[in-house]
Protein backbone atom coordinates (compact mmCIF):
# COMPACT_ATOMS: atom_id res chain seq x y z
CA UNK A 1 0.00 0.00 0.00
CA UNK A 2 1.34 3.52 -1.00
CA UNK A 3 -0.01 6.81 0.36
CA UNK A 4 0.73 10.15 -0.76
CA UNK A 5 2.49 12.47 2.02
CA UNK A 6 2.79 16.39 1.47
CA UNK A 7 6.84 17.56 1.66
CA UNK A 8 8.19 20.36 1.88
CA UNK A 9 11.75 20.95 1.08
CA UNK A 10 13.42 23.45 3.47
CA UNK A 11 16.91 23.09 2.04
CA UNK A 12 17.44 23.47 -0.93
CA UNK A 13 20.29 21.04 -1.57
CA UNK A 14 17.95 18.48 -1.73
CA UNK A 15 16.45 18.03 -4.89
CA UNK A 16 20.37 19.24 -6.17
CA UNK A 17 23.23 18.04 -4.03
CA UNK A 18 21.27 14.94 -2.71
CA UNK A 19 18.09 12.90 -3.15
CA UNK A 20 14.97 13.26 -1.59
CA UNK A 21 14.01 10.39 0.63
CA UNK A 22 13.23 7.14 -1.54
CA UNK A 23 12.67 3.55 -0.66
CA UNK A 24 16.30 2.38 -1.12
CA UNK A 25 15.08 -1.11 -2.18
CA UNK A 26 11.09 -2.81 -3.42
CA UNK A 27 10.58 -4.07 0.27
CA UNK A 28 12.54 -1.47 2.36
CA UNK A 29 10.43 -0.21 5.14
CA UNK A 30 12.61 3.30 5.60
CA UNK A 31 13.37 6.19 4.13
CA UNK A 32 16.85 7.69 4.94
CA UNK A 33 16.99 11.13 6.56
CA UNK A 34 20.21 13.34 5.69
CA UNK A 35 22.12 15.58 7.77
CA UNK A 36 21.86 18.96 6.67
CA UNK A 37 25.20 20.16 8.10
CA UNK A 38 26.85 23.29 6.77
CA UNK A 39 30.08 21.10 7.61
CA UNK A 40 31.31 18.00 9.12
CA UNK A 41 30.31 17.95 12.67
CA UNK A 42 32.62 15.94 15.17
CA UNK A 43 29.97 14.31 17.46
CA UNK A 44 31.97 13.76 20.97
CA UNK A 45 32.03 10.41 23.07
CA UNK A 46 28.52 10.74 24.95
CA UNK A 47 27.67 13.84 22.95
CA UNK A 48 24.07 14.36 21.81
CA UNK A 49 22.83 17.18 18.75
CA UNK A 50 19.75 17.98 16.97
CA UNK A 51 20.55 17.69 13.37
CA UNK A 52 18.52 19.07 10.52
CA UNK A 53 16.76 16.81 7.72
CA UNK A 54 15.80 20.07 5.26
CA UNK A 55 12.38 18.36 5.03
CA UNK A 56 8.93 18.92 6.78
CA UNK A 57 6.14 16.31 6.20
CA UNK A 58 2.24 16.60 7.34
CA UNK A 59 0.80 13.31 7.48
CA UNK A 60 -2.90 15.14 8.09
CA UNK A 61 -4.10 11.45 8.42
CA UNK A 62 -4.96 10.71 12.33
CA UNK A 63 -4.34 6.66 11.04
CA UNK A 64 -0.81 7.04 10.43
CA UNK A 65 2.45 8.45 12.34
CA UNK A 66 6.09 8.05 11.44
CA UNK A 67 9.19 7.12 13.71
CA UNK A 68 12.26 8.37 12.89
CA UNK A 69 14.85 4.80 13.92
CA UNK A 70 18.54 4.51 13.96
CA UNK A 71 20.25 2.67 11.09
CA UNK A 72 21.69 -0.38 11.92
CA UNK A 73 25.30 0.17 10.18
CA UNK A 74 26.11 3.56 12.37
CA UNK A 75 24.35 2.30 15.09
CA UNK A 76 26.08 -0.91 15.81
CA UNK A 77 29.54 0.13 14.19
CA UNK A 78 29.42 3.56 15.47
CA UNK A 79 27.55 3.85 18.73
CA UNK A 80 25.48 6.83 16.11
CA UNK A 81 22.07 6.53 17.82
CA UNK A 82 19.58 8.62 18.71
CA UNK A 83 19.11 10.94 22.02
CA UNK A 84 15.86 10.04 22.00
CA UNK A 85 15.70 6.43 20.92
CA UNK A 86 13.35 7.03 18.92
CA UNK A 87 11.50 9.68 17.46
CA UNK A 88 7.49 10.09 16.90
CA UNK A 89 6.03 12.39 14.54
CA UNK A 90 2.63 13.15 15.17
CA UNK A 91 0.27 13.08 12.21
CA UNK A 92 -0.49 17.18 12.82
CA UNK A 93 3.70 17.70 13.39
CA UNK A 94 4.14 20.80 10.08
CA UNK A 95 7.63 21.19 11.85
CA UNK A 96 11.22 20.82 10.37
CA UNK A 97 12.10 16.86 10.67
CA UNK A 98 14.57 16.65 13.26
CA UNK A 99 17.31 13.98 14.48
CA UNK A 100 18.73 13.83 17.64
CA UNK A 101 21.83 12.38 17.12
CA UNK A 102 23.59 10.30 20.23
CA UNK A 103 27.15 9.28 20.03
CA UNK A 104 26.66 6.05 22.58
CA UNK A 105 30.27 5.29 22.06
CA UNK A 106 33.75 6.05 23.66
CA UNK A 107 34.74 7.18 20.43
CA UNK A 108 34.28 10.62 18.41
CA UNK A 109 32.75 10.28 14.90
CA UNK A 110 32.57 12.75 12.80
CA UNK A 111 28.86 13.50 10.66
CA UNK A 112 29.51 14.84 7.01
CA UNK A 113 26.83 17.15 5.17
CA UNK A 114 24.40 14.95 3.60
CA UNK A 115 25.08 11.93 5.71
CA UNK A 116 22.37 9.01 6.23
CA UNK A 117 22.00 9.57 9.90
CA UNK A 118 18.62 8.21 10.44
CA UNK A 119 15.32 6.66 8.58
CA UNK A 120 12.35 7.31 8.80
CA UNK A 121 8.85 4.81 8.91
CA UNK A 122 5.31 5.37 8.19
CA UNK A 123 3.44 3.22 10.65
CA UNK A 124 -0.65 2.70 11.74
CA UNK A 125 -2.17 4.35 14.47
CA UNK A 126 -5.05 3.43 16.24
CA UNK A 127 -6.30 6.04 18.71
CA UNK A 128 -8.29 5.01 21.14
CA UNK A 129 -11.65 6.49 23.69
CA UNK A 130 -10.96 5.51 27.43
CA UNK A 131 -14.16 3.48 28.99
CA UNK A 132 -13.58 3.97 32.77
CA UNK A 133 -14.30 0.66 34.60
CA UNK A 134 -13.94 -0.40 38.03
CA UNK A 135 -13.16 -4.16 37.31
CA UNK A 136 -11.86 -5.88 34.44
CA UNK A 137 -12.97 -9.20 33.67
CA UNK A 138 -9.70 -11.39 34.82
CA UNK A 139 -7.73 -12.51 32.15
CA UNK A 140 -5.24 -15.55 32.74
CA UNK A 141 -2.17 -12.95 33.32
CA UNK A 142 -4.14 -11.02 35.36
CA UNK A 143 -1.58 -8.42 36.41
CA UNK A 144 1.20 -10.53 36.37
CA UNK A 145 4.02 -8.63 34.14
CA UNK A 146 7.62 -8.29 34.74
CA UNK A 147 9.26 -11.77 34.10
CA UNK A 148 6.13 -13.48 35.70
CA UNK A 149 5.99 -16.08 32.88
CA UNK A 150 8.83 -16.92 34.16
CA UNK A 151 12.72 -17.50 32.19
CA UNK A 152 12.45 -20.57 30.08
O1 LIG B 1 12.95 12.74 16.69
C1 LIG B 1 12.02 13.55 16.58
C2 LIG B 1 10.93 13.55 17.47
C3 LIG B 1 9.94 14.50 17.30
N1 LIG B 1 10.01 15.40 16.28
C4 LIG B 1 8.92 16.36 16.09
C5 LIG B 1 7.69 15.69 15.51
C6 LIG B 1 6.78 15.51 16.66
O2 LIG B 1 5.42 15.52 16.25
C7 LIG B 1 7.14 16.69 17.54
C8 LIG B 1 6.87 16.48 18.98
O3 LIG B 1 7.51 15.31 19.40
P1 LIG B 1 7.17 14.66 20.82
O4 LIG B 1 5.71 14.74 21.08
O5 LIG B 1 7.82 13.34 20.87
O6 LIG B 1 7.99 15.63 21.77
P2 LIG B 1 7.53 16.41 23.08
O7 LIG B 1 8.75 16.58 23.88
O8 LIG B 1 6.34 15.72 23.71
O9 LIG B 1 7.13 17.83 22.46
P3 LIG B 1 5.68 18.49 22.28
O10 LIG B 1 5.39 19.12 23.59
O11 LIG B 1 5.88 19.47 21.16
O12 LIG B 1 4.72 17.40 21.90
O13 LIG B 1 8.54 16.89 17.33
C9 LIG B 1 11.08 15.39 15.39
O14 LIG B 1 11.15 16.17 14.45
N2 LIG B 1 12.06 14.45 15.57
MG1 LIG C 1 4.47 15.47 22.66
Amino acid sequence: MKKNIQLKILDPRIGREWPLPTYATEGAAGLDLRAMLDAPLRLEAGATTLIKTGLAIHIGDTTLAAVILPRSGLGHKHGIVLGNLVGLIDSDYQGELMVSCWNRSDTAFTIEPGERIAQLVFVPVVRVDFELVESFSTSRRGAGGFGSTGKH
